[in-house]
């Protein structure tokens, strides 16, 4: 394996980890303040690193161009495949649901100013579907060819914006302690999507091979890189704004507006405002591929203009259906996200390495790679799921 195609993976799942869900964090954890929301945000990192360790476990009996459906076939039979082609399906369409939303603020707001007119809010979210819905009708080639420059420039953006961020900073705003507790509640799923990648291992292990040692290096690095930026991320905009500054905005660009108001610097809140945009496009891209693939492979749909068009209209009809009737609905979506993810990047993976550790260990074969913790961390693991379904549930 060559340093190039370890560099490359590490990107990959760092890149897919930072997405918009980045946006909504100060936004999901107003009122908790800097100390505690860097607690829970460890917390959860922890968990979908151990979980992404699980599924690298898992893939290392498995061929190493195994789906995620192949292996929930494999060890968990035909229930378990559907599960996980359900909780997929939902993941998408949340994800989708919630790019839109917030994508749509900001192409309204923007048009709004460009043409000097009152448009509805509604026209934001339509011309963005419009528009990354026919880059993704066109295909996977201009998806990437697009992806990739969008990509780059939305990390100068992100090095910009913390660069100019944090000298900003102001300590006393970082000592605030939590307003409510249970604003910690509602806060969780939404830090716990933003820490989401794990579709994408599938894609690193077909890449790379089964090499069990770098593929452990590149989950814990490649979620470690998303860490330490949101936790600059967060130091930057809760050290700028008050709690009770954080907490007046429920929408994503009413928090833009708010931080470039405070903010001295034009550079820095074209900076802030580019690099939303940025990981909108770029996530939105992303994740509605998936989605558009995963409905074309599913519902047998030719790949012509027709099949195309269908499979279009599939993907993106019903989430931007959530965002014209939720115009505000990002945070909204993003903690719906978190439900189907629970089950995808923590139900899934701990019920596969049970059965398999078990089989093995039944058939006395080789243990191979094991993730520490024993059946005491995937119990844990599991408790912690609940946690989060429960939290937006209640919240
Ligand atoms: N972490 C991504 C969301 C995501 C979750 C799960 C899988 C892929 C992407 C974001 O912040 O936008």
């Amino acid at each position: 394996m060559t340093q190039n195609k370890f560099f490359g993976s590490l990107l990959l799942i760092a890149g897919t980890t930072i997405g918009a869900g980045m946006l909504a964090l100060p936004i999901a954890s107003a009122g908790l303040g800097f100390g505690m929301s860097s607690m829970i945000m460890l917390i959860l990192w922890a968990l979908m690193a151990y979980t992404a360790l699980l599924m690298v476990e898992i893939h290392q009996f498995a061929p190493s161009d195994a789906s995620l459906n192949q292996l929930a076939r494999n060890l968990l039979g035909a229930k378990g495949q559907v599960v996980a082609s359900i909780a997929l399906m939902f993941l998408l369409y949340a994800l989708c649901a919630a790019y839109i939303a917030g994508g749509g603020e900001q192409v309204h707001q923007k048009l709004s100013s460009w043409l000097g007119l009152a448009l509805p809010p509604q026209a934001g979210a339509i011309f963005f579907t419009l528009l990354v819905g026919t880059i993704v009708g066109l295909g996977t080639h201009c998806v990437d060819l697009i992806n990739r420059m969008l990509f780059s420039l939305k990390i100068i953006a992100l090095i910009l914006m913390l660069a100019l961020l944090l000298p900003q900073v102001e300590g006393t705003h970082l000592l605030e302690l939590p307003l409510e507790q249970g604003l910690i509640v509602s806060a969780i799923p939404v830090i716990f999507t933003s820490f989401g990648f794990h579709g994408s291992i599938p894609s690193v292990v077909r890449y790379l091979g089964v090499e069990v040692k770098s593929l452990r290096k590149i989950m814990l690095l490649g979620s470690a890189l998303p860490l330490l930026i949101y936790l600059l991320w967060q130091l930057g905009s809760q050290g700028v704004l008050s709690q009770s500054q954080l907490m007046t905005n429920q929408s994503l660009s009413g928090f833009i507006n708010q931080l470039a108001s405070v903010l001295h610097s034009q550079y820095l809140s074209s900076a802030i405002s580019v690099f939303a945009d940025l990981a909108l496009a770029t996530s939105f891209l992303g994740v509605s591929l998936g989605l558009f693939d995963f409905i074309a492979a599913n519902l047998r749909q030719e790949d012509n203009a027709t099949g195309r068009s269908v499979t279009a209209a599939i993907t993106f009809v019903p989430p931007l259906g959530f965002a014209l009737f939720y115009p505000q609905g990002f945070i909204t979506a993003l903690g719906y996200a978190a439900i189907a993810l629970v089950i995808l990047a923590i139900f899934l993976p701990v019920a596969m390495v049970w059965v398999q550790r078990q089989a093995r260990d039944k058939a006395k074969l080789p243990q191979g790679y094991r993730v520490s913790g024993g059946k005491l961390g995937l119990v844990l693991a599991l408790l912690c799921g609940l946690a989060v379904i429960s939290a937006q549930l209640l919240g």
